[in-house]
């Protein structure tokens, strides 16, 4: 080979890089076609009325059926050897365009390339916990691919995450630290907020008809998808509120009022949203009026003022959800500018007619970034309080809610205003709470995950496995 070779050379490489790239492209498109035609037949054939026909039918079907389950495994395996050619792939891209941590994500596919990955799925069954303890990762967005951010956390399995952080030691040789953790569902990124309502908030939407209080919990570092996740997704800046659990929640209450268990009832359903910051209530259905926390002779805790709205349709539901979170993003308190910065509670409260007797209560809770209350350098005093504040609530409610599965001892609601809001939420046989832990992949964000794992592993600390392992 002589230098003047290297040119033709060159281009011939880049040349067979774009055929394999073409190449990687139709296949993906032929494989998405042929996967949705056997989802379709597979669907076909669940019905009920055709499993009894097939029954019937005898044993050519059955042979179909193990021809199709055949054909989707060798699908699954055609899909695993594309995902690793796309990586591969990917990875070529960043080494050509010079990334200055090829050498992490090198690493990471090599770690990724020996995983079996086998993901949530819509069939896998919804287990009943009294608290549920999961996380969410989101996928890297335009910013972060454009900054070339390695993308650090791997999905393996329905209940597993893995963390590969990046590090270097005395010698200046890079290494991963690998380090699992386990919970009750880990939803990665290519999963919709329709399936994590499904394995979290939709299974206690029965809890409060049968009498109790159900929380859901966002936590998680600013911008890892808390509002996505609650609220609704995001199509630039308008937020689709149907799309979030809030709504979801909502729409599965009114769905069991007119069910016939239910519907002698004849309860009333009523909502508030209102967001706490600082010590301070502010009711984001009244123009963030501020409002006190009084607790009554029965140690009943009352948020004075706060606006109820009567609801009877999805519609004027949706309507308060959209007018909260315009309220809670415009941030007409002068201290409190941004929505991260401050816990929302949206509440749906179910009453038993003619009396002032609540049956059930549903609160939903969009937490504030948990990086605030980490920041060893906040920029002024103001930014102290507010992290001292959040510090203090998010580990009071870590306590409350430990307690909560311990049954018994000290509850110590006092601790903080979301706790002292929520406190019916705390005590009583029948409460049922689920955290949604929300994770940023990127390599710049690997502390605060690991800060949000951690946390969560806490919560729910004899039920979650952790494990260290380091790979260089
Ligand atoms: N699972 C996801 N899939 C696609 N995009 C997502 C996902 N989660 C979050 N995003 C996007 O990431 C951005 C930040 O998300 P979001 O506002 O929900 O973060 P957050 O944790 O609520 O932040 P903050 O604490 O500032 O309110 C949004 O543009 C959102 O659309």
């Amino acid at each position: 080979m002589t230098e003047a070779n290297i040119p033709s050379i060159r281009s011939q490489y880049v040349e067979k890089l774009n055929n394999l790239e073409n190449i990687i492209l139709i296949c993906d498109t032929h494989k998405v076609t042929s996967g949705s035609l056997i989802r379709q037949r597979l669907q076909q054939q669940h019905k009920p009325e055709l499993i009894s026909e097939q029954r019937g039918a005898g044993q050519g079907q059955r042979r179909n059926v193990v021809t199709e389950i055949e054909r989707i495994k060798k699908n699954r395996e055609q899909q695993r050897q594309l995902h690793a050619k796309l990586k591969e792939k990917q990875l070529h891209i960043m080494m050509r365009q010079g990334n200055p941590n090829w050498e992490f994500l090198n690493m990471i596919n090599q770690y990724r390339s020996r995983i079996v990955f086998r993901p949530l799925q819509e069939s896998d069954p919804v287990e009943d916990h009294q608290i549920t303890v999961c996380i969410r990762k989101r996928p890297l967005n335009k910013s972060e691919f454009a900054r070339q951010e390695v993308d650090v956390i791997s999905v393996p399995s329905k209940d597993e995450i893995i963390v590969h952080q990046p590090k270097v030691n005395v010698n200046l040789k890079k290494f991963l630290e690998n380090k699992c953790f386990k919970f009750d569902y880990v939803f990665g990124e290519t999963c919709c907020n329709e399936l994590v309502y499904k394995y979290t908030a939709k299974p206690l939407v029965q809890t409060v008809f049968d009498g109790g209080m159900a929380t859901c919990f966002a936590y998680g570092q600013t911008g890892s998808g808390k509002t996505h996740t609650m609220g609704g997704n995001f199509q630039g800046k308008t937020q689709d509120c149907k799309k979030g659990i809030y709504a979801m929640v909502a729409e599965d209450v009114f769905k069991f009022l007119k069910s016939p268990e239910y519907k002698d009832l004849n309860l009333t359903v009523s909502a508030s949203f209102f967001e706490i910051y600082g010590n301070d209530v502010f009711d984001l259905l009244e123009n963030k009026a501020r409002l006190r926390i009084l607790e009554d002779g029965y140690h009943h805790v009352n948020i004075v003022g706060l606006t109820e709205v009567a609801v009877d349709s999805m519609d004027e539901v949706i309507e308060l959800i959209e007018r909260g979170s315009i309220a809670r993003a415009s941030g007409q308190t002068s201290a409190n500018r941004n929505s991260s910065r401050s816990h929302a509670v949206f509440q749906l409260l179910l009453w038993t007619p003619g009396t002032d007797r609540i049956h059930g209560t549903f609160s939903l809770i969009d937490l504030a970034g948990n990086e605030r209350a980490v920041d060893m350098n906040p920029p002024n005093r103001q930014a102290k309080m507010e992290g001292a504040a959040i510090n203090t609530s998010l580990l009071a409610l870590k306590e409350c809610i430990r307690a909560l599965e311990r049954r018994g001892g000290h509850i110590p609601f006092r601790g903080s205003k979301i706790t002292l809001v929520l406190r019916d939420s705390f005590i009583g046989e029948k409460s049922k709470t689920c955290m949604i832990g929300t994770i940023s992949p990127g390599m710049a964000s690997c502390e605060h995950s690991l800060n949000t794992l951690r946390y969560m592993d806490r919560v729910k600390e004899h039920r979650a496995t952790y494990k260290q392992r380091t790979t260089s």
